[in-house]
């Protein structure tokens, strides 16, 4: 098996990273100066205790990898730019490629199905960062991440397996799960604060956390006016345990991923998919959901604009819900 790392960020990274370490085959599909970083001085792993500099092979598009059998493609890109790598991967590799989608939201599944016969999607439980060219960052030791799995729309495979078991031995916890989509649907809900720790400094003021709390609520009422199937609270707390032992190191103490794309500024965030998917499941059942829809417009602004993340009052929002 040789897996092919589209989007070297910090999940690609991270992840390529470690499989890397683990005496993996890996290719590394990475752009811009963080790929001639790669290229010209290696990948740069960061983890609280330990520093590796790895030599990956990386390219900057799916053009130029000699596909083969038993190549498996683990698409670590942001959302909103899904569908363009989608389709540049199915010119290049085929329709046979397996595509395993280690990314946050609901969506990224469907759009590759529609390219590809063989789909997984994964739960990212993996505080990671990508915040200078080179270099990507690991956040929890001696366990990198929480990686369970399952074919898409659902169901477990061989493929599913074999993926398990070669994450289990490069530092993740990994389970083959029948109904990983439930699994991602509670961790949506999770990452709809994901807007309000980018836009706003007083993340843990008062306010933030209504408004944290209220995105939340609009989001479980959504889904369960949709009839989706969603894992517990509980059941989700359960699984997480204490596997994950958090440490933000680094000059700069990153945030979570949409935070990442506005302190980088990429110039587009992934909140179209995140709080956005609330916004459209809500327009699709009619229901409201206007603290969505504000956290999903205020990012997208800013990150337009090239705003700095965290440079909005919690205030500021709830005054522009009427609050
Ligand atoms: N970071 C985290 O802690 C976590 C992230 N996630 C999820 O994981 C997914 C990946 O996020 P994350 O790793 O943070 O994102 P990053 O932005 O750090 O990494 C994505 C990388 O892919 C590159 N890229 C995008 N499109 C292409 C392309 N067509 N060709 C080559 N390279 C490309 C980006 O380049 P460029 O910078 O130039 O855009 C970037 O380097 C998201 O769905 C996120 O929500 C889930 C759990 C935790
Ligand atoms: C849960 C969290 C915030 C972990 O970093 C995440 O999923 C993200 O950064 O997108």
């Amino acid at each position: 098996m040789r897996f092919i790392v589209y989007g070297a960020g910090a999940i690609g990274g991270v992840l390529g990273g470690r499989l890397h370490q683990a005496g993996q085959d890996v290719m590394l599909i990475a752009r811009g100066e963080h790929l001639h970083r790669i290229r010209r001085d290696g990948l740069r792993l960061e983890d609280p205790e330990t520093t590796a500099t790895l030599p990956i092979p990386a390219v900057a598009s799916p053009a130029e990898i000699d596909w083969r059998d038993g190549d498996v493609v683990l698409l670590a890109i942001k959302t909103n730019g899904t569908a363009a790598a989608l389709a540049d991967l199915a010119a290049a590799a085929g329709p046979d490629v397996p595509v395993c989608c280690v990314q946050n939201g609901v969506a990224n599944e469907r759009l590759a199905l529609r390219h590809f016969g063989t789909v997984y999607g994964v739960c990212v439980m993996m505080p990671a960062g990508h915040l200078e060219p080179g270099v990507v960052q690991a956040y929890s030791v001696p366990t990198t991440g929480i990686l369970d799995l399952g074919r898409y729309p659902s169901g477990v495979d061989a493929g599913a397996t074999a993926l398990a078991e070669r994450l289990a031995a490069a530092t993740f916890v990994a389970q083959p799960r029948p109904d990983i989509m439930r699994w991602k649907y509670r961790k949506l809900l999770m990452n709809l604060a994901n807007a309000v720790g980018a836009l706003v400094a007083d993340d843990d003021s008062d306010e933030a956390v209504t408004l944290i709390d209220a995105a939340r609520a609009e989001g479980e009422t959504v889904l369960a006016a949709a009839g989706v199937d969603v894992v517990s609270m509980a059941e989700d707390r359960e699984r997480r345990g204490e596997i994950l032992r958090i440490t933000r190191f680094g000059r700069t103490r990153a945030g979570s991923s949409s935070w990442q794309s506005l302190y980088r500024g990429t110039g587009s965030v992934e909140t179209d998919y995140l709080n956005g998917e609330i916004v459209l499941l809500g327009r699709l059942t009619g229901v409201p959901t206007p603290v969505n829809e504000l956290l999903r417009r205020r990012s997208n602004e800013l990150a337009r604009t090239g705003g700095a993340p965290a440079s909005l009052r919690a205030a500021d929002l709830h005054a522009a819900l009427g609050g």
